[in-house]
Formats: structure tokens, C-alpha cells, sequence
């Protein structure tokens, strides 16, 4: 059977890194943002849902058409507590105040500002405050998602796509991280920062499309849960049935070389590509 994150149909068990009869998750990527009509695999998978966070960080790319895009894709949208602060800014600033209502601003709401607070709550958001100091905003949003699934809103296979969690304070990036590995099982999440896309790659074989337009150059894989042994290809400097790990070989600064990466892990590694939006 395909993993979690598959988006596409079974294959048989030939060998891994031919394109025929791949039988390993594949990873849309950036495709989900934009979908090429061309290849009929790359567009939207039907009754795939897509749940959005913007968390307490700048919005990346917020001068470039990605918000809109996301936000008119997503099926749910949340704040994780000062990340309505964030929306509520951009909102004056380019005028979408009106626009982005989020569905919900989620956390022990420590950040929240009154002005976004009432702007949003007067507009239907659903303020929903979540006091306990062991867990973060960001995992609150994702339990809180957990809920809206359960209530039957939103689809169990919902892919979560993240804006910001990857830049600023490093124990936040850590933990971001460390979420993305801990709801790979059961969702995938897609972490867009400044720089990067990254994803979590199940074990097993992963192939990951790849948009030349928006991903890459530049790539790594990060075996942050231990040793992996990797195979890989589409890439310029591939590996086979290599022992992977932080203290020893890791793969940053590589490049994506073809349209398409197959990478074979004996355990869950982050895939992240650098990743430039279309205007
Ligand atoms: N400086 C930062 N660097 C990176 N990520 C951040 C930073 N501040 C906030 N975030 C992200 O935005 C989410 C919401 O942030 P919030 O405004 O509640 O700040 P916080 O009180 O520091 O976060 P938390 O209460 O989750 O620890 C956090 O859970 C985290 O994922
Ligand atoms: C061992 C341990 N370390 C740190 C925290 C602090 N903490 C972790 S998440 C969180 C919520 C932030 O809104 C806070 C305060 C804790 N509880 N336990």
C-alpha cells in the first residue's frame, strides 16, 4: 500500500527509483500550489482538503501572490494566537482586511492584540483560547484541527500547510520540526518559510516533484530522528543505501537535478528545497 502521504495511485514493486511502478509516497510539493494542467498527476488531488496555519512570524512572501492562492485553496484557515497579529497587519497594509478572516485564532493568546482580536471575532472567527503552558500555539492549532476533523469539517487526510515556524527564535524552529516529524503519520504538514519548503518524508521510498520554476536549486536531507540509510536520485550528489545521520553524513547544499527525486529512507528524514513563489 502507498503511505500516508500518497497522492497518487498504487504502483507495483519494481525498483524504487524507476518511474514505472513506483510504489512509495509521493510528494506534491509546490505543485500543490501550483499545479500544472500538463501533467494530469500534479494537479489538485479531487476532495484533497488543505488546512492553512500562519504562525507569529513575518508572512513570507507576503508581497508575492501566495497568501491568495493559499487562502483561496484552503478549506480551513487558522491563526496560532499572534499570528492573527500578522495577518491583521498585512491586512491594513495592502488592504485584505476585509478579505482574510481566519476561522479561528487559536492558543493561550498571550500575543493576540486587541485590534485583530476584535476586528476578527466581531467578523465570525472563533477565538478559542487553550491556556495550558506545556504545549505550543502551534500544536495547539493542530489539535484544534484535530476537532474540526472529528466534527466532520474537514477531511482526515487534510494536508496542513504552515507559513513561517522556520525562521526566528531556534527553539521554535526545533520544535517546528520536531511537530512536522510527530503528525507525519497521520497528516502531512508543509512548512513554507523565507527561504524553504520542507516536508517530512515517511520511511520507505518518496518520490518528490519537483516545479524548476519555484523549487530548488539548492536541497537537503535532514535525518533528524537518527540514522537513515538513504538512496537517492535526481540529485548531483546521490546516495546509495548510505548511513545518514546529524553527527555524521548529512545532505545540505545539494542540488535538485531532475524533475523528479526518488529517495529511499529507512526511517522519517525532512526533505527541504529552497523555494522562490511566483510573483
Ligand atoms: N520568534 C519566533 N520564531 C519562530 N517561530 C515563532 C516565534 N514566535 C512565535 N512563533 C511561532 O508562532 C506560534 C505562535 O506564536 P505566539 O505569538 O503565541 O508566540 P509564543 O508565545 O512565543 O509562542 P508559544 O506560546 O507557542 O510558545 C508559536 O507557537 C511558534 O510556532
Ligand atoms: C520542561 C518544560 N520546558 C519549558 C516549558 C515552557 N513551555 C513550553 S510550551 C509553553 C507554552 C508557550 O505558550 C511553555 C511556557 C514547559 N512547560 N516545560
Amino acid at each position: 500500500m502507498p503511505e500516508i502521504a500518497d497522492l497518487s495511485s498504487e504502483g507495483n514493486n519494481e525498483s524504487c527509483h524507476s518511474e514505472r511502478g513506483f510504489d512509495g509516497a509521493v510528494h506534491l510539493g509546490s505543485y500543490l500550489l501550483y499545479p500544472s494542467e500538463q501533467q494530469a498527476v500534479t494537479s489538485w488531488p479531487a476532495g484533497k482538503e488543505l488546512a492553512l496555519i500562519i504562525l507569529n512570524q513575518p508572512i513570507p512572501h507576503a508581497e508575492t501572490s501566495l497568501l491568495s492562492l493559499l487562502w483561496a485553496r484552503a478549506d480551513h484557515r487558522i491563526c496560532a494566537d499572534g499570528g492573527a497579529n500578522r495577518l491583521y497587519n498585512l491586512g491594513k497594509k495592502v488592504g485584505t482586511l476585509g478579505s482574510y478572516i481566519p476561522d479561528a485564532i487559536v492558543g493561550d493568546l498571550d500575543s493576540l492584540q486587541e485590534a485583530p482580536r476584535a476586528h476578527y471575532s466581531q467578523l465570525g472567527t472563533d477565538v478559542h483560547r487553550m491556556s495550558d503552558q506545556d504545549s505550543t500555539d502551534f500544536m495547539k492549532s493542530l489539535w484544534y484541527l484535530d476537532n474540526v476533523r472529528r466534527a466532520g469539517k474537514l477531511s482526515e487526510d487534510c494536508i496542513v500547510v504552515v507559513l513561517g515556524g522556520l525562521g526566528g527564535r531556534l527553539d521554535h524552529i526545533l520544535h517546528t520540526l520536531k511537530v512536522m516529524f510527530n503528525n507525519h503519520l497521520k497528516r502531512q504538514v508543509v512548512t513554507i518559510s523565507d527561504e524553504n519548503l520542507t516536508l517530512v518524508l515517511p520511511q520507505g521510498k518518496s518520490k518528490i516533484l519537483v516545479n524548476k520554476q519555484v523549487d530548488g536549486p539548492t536541497c537537503g536531507i535532514l535525518p533528524l530522528m537518527g540514522e537513515s540509510v538513504l538512496t537517492t536520485s535526481g540529485l548531483r550528489w546521490n546516495l546509495d543505501r548510505y548511513p545518514s545521520t546529524f553527527e555524521g553524513l548529512m545532505s545540505t547544499s545539494n542540488v535538485i537535478d531532475a524533475p523528479e527525486v526518488f529517495i529511499e529512507s529507512s526511517i522519517p528524514v525532512a526533505w527541504t528545497s529552497e523555494f522562490k513563489p511566483m510573483p
